[in-house]
């Protein structure tokens, strides 16, 4: 059996739904399958306007409520158009799905609504705003695929994927959600096609949660392992892991096999085609997870699965976080001073922000971490009330926050052991001016990551690439 998740580019509308239904159905033919779909493209992103225009008291979000409809209605109407062939199965499932999905679409409006009355919007309650994007859509592609003659019935993954209640970023508990997959598919085993709503959870009182924006590949893992799927396909608009972002470098070529900690760098630090948790699951279970292309289906894709091949190049990728700030604490009296780091770290846990990267120079005199540009000004506070005596004595010098950043790491695991390759990626951003401000290496040598100006992001993803895999000396 295998697992295929489809992305938001891969469902946007009703076009790329039938693309997407007919690789399924090629591949329902040989082997037993169960699909996980996101929301259509956008929708994501529009629902999360919505509740942030309604907290705010701007009645606008009705209007985009009203847009998100449109687009569902038009992929109904192109979906379920009768056939003219005296065959009623479009209609009748028109019908339903027409009704399911202005339930859902009377729910939106209530909460909605409701937000803009209390003009709060909670993390629990964007949660429960931007669950609709994969209800809605999974909903219509089961009933499309039954209309069609494919077996096919819709799961809502609240039911059975359990977090706990860290909204916008469920934390899965695995022992429950494995054992609720497992019974539920036992169930419906002669049911024909899951289509299974990916990115959605919920809390064991059944409050509606998240797993992180793009959680829908980790949704198809989860999914994948629990059932002991032979694989995992995460389908999307790319034909697999590219060296780098093929908005930024179009000469990037796919990279055919990544290990799994490669591929775990390479989300972490910003390749978007897949989600940074997705592996964990495969990881205890051995199952590969394939990249692949819903508009290019016979290419072969990327296989991510155990270690890395073994490589003549130094770096296999190069991924980009954008939006991010460096937080400098400075000071002479930090050095060969005890307790300070942990202070500045518990002040940062005590903020609950999430730390990319951290540097310290030896000679100790300042320790720098990086964090998401949206997250600095919590961090700061929590460091400046936990370091006021520090401050206060001059035993710290100051706290510096720096915006308009980004972190750019190079990846592979064929940088252990190798020199020369930071002196070339250095080189490389030299020749093209770009300052860099701050640099980390992790002692597993897959990686190094750097700080530079978000406006030299496009030249130094083009430089890297241009000394690395273009060079013909990688
Ligand atoms: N290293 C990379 N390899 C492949 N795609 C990448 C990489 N870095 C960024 N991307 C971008 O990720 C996009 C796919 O991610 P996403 O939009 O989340 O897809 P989906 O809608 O299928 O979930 C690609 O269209 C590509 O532009
Ligand atoms: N729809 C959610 C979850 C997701 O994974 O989407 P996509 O597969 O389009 O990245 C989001 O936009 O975050």
């Amino acid at each position: 059996m295998k697992i295929m998740k489809f992305g938001g580019t891969s469902v946007k509308d009703a076009g790329r739904i039938r693309g997407m239904v007919d690789i399924v159905a090629q591949a329902a033919d040989r082997y037993p399958v169960h699909i996980v779909c996101s929301a259509m493209k956008g929708i994501t992103d529009d629902l999360i306007r919505i509740a942030r225009m309604a907290e705010d008291g701007d009645g606008g979000y009705k209007q985009i409520i009203e847009e998100i409809w449109t687009r569902q209605l038009d992929a109904v109407d192109d979906l379920f158009e009768p056939d003219g062939l005296g065959d009623d199965a479009p209609r009748r499932y028109r019908e339903g799905v027409m009704s399911q999905l202005q339930g859902l679409l009377k729910e939106l409006r209530e909460i909605s609504h409701g937000v803009f009355l209390v003009r709060e919007c909670s993390p629990r309650s964007l949660d429960l705003v931007m669950s609709f994007g994969e209800r809605m859509n999974n909903s219509l592609i089961a009933a499309y695929m039954n209309s069609i003659g494919i077996p096919a019935f819709f799961v809502d993954a609240r039911q059975l994927v359990k977090t706990d209640t860290s909204y916008g970023r469920g934390e899965v508990n695995f022992a429950k959600t494995n054992d609720n997959i497992r019974r539920f598919f036992n169930q419906h085993e002669d049911d024909g096609i899951g289509v299974i709503t990916g990115f959605v959870a919920s809390t064991d009182k059944g409050i509606t949660t998240t797993l992180g924006r793009n959680g829908s590949d980790y949704s198809a893992s989860i999914f994948g392992a629990a059932l002991g799927a032979s694989d995992i396909e995460i389908w999307t608009d790319v034909d697999g892991v590219l060296e780098a972002d093929p908005r930024v470098v179009p000469e990037a070529a796919v990279i055919d096999d990544l290990g799994i900690d490669e591929a775990m760098e390479m989300s972490y630090f910003g390749a978007e085609v897949l989600h940074p948790y997705t592996m964990l699951p495969a990881v205890e279970t051995g199952i590969p997870i394939w990249i692949k292309n819903t508009m290019n289906p016979s290419v072969r894709g990327t296989r991510i699965g155990g270690d890395a091949p073994q490589r003549e190049a130094s770096i296999t990728g190069i991924a980009s976080i954008p939006r991010v700030a460096m937080i400098n604490v400075v000071g002479g009296g930090m050095v060969g001073a005890r307790g300070i780091a942990s202070k500045i770290f518990l002040a940062l846990a005590r903020s609950e922000v999430n730390i990319i990267m951290i540097s310290q120079a030896s000679s100790e005199h300042s320790i720098c971490v990086v964090l998401r540009e949206d997250e600095a000004e919590t961090a700061e506070t929590c460091l400046r009330q936990d370091l006021a005596h520090e401050l206060r004595i001059r035993q710290l010098q100051t706290i510096q926050v720096i915006r308009g950043l980004e972190v750019v790491s190079i990846i592979g695991s064929g940088m252990r052991g190798r020199p020369g390759v930071s002196g070339r990626l250095f080189q490389s951003l030299g020749r093209k001016g770009i300052n860099v401000q701050a640099i980390a290496q992790g002692s597993s040598e897959m990686n190094i990551s750097f700080v530079i100006s978000s406006k030299d992001h496009n030249p130094a993803l083009q430089s890297i690439h241009q000394a690395f895999f273009q060079s013909g000396i990688n």
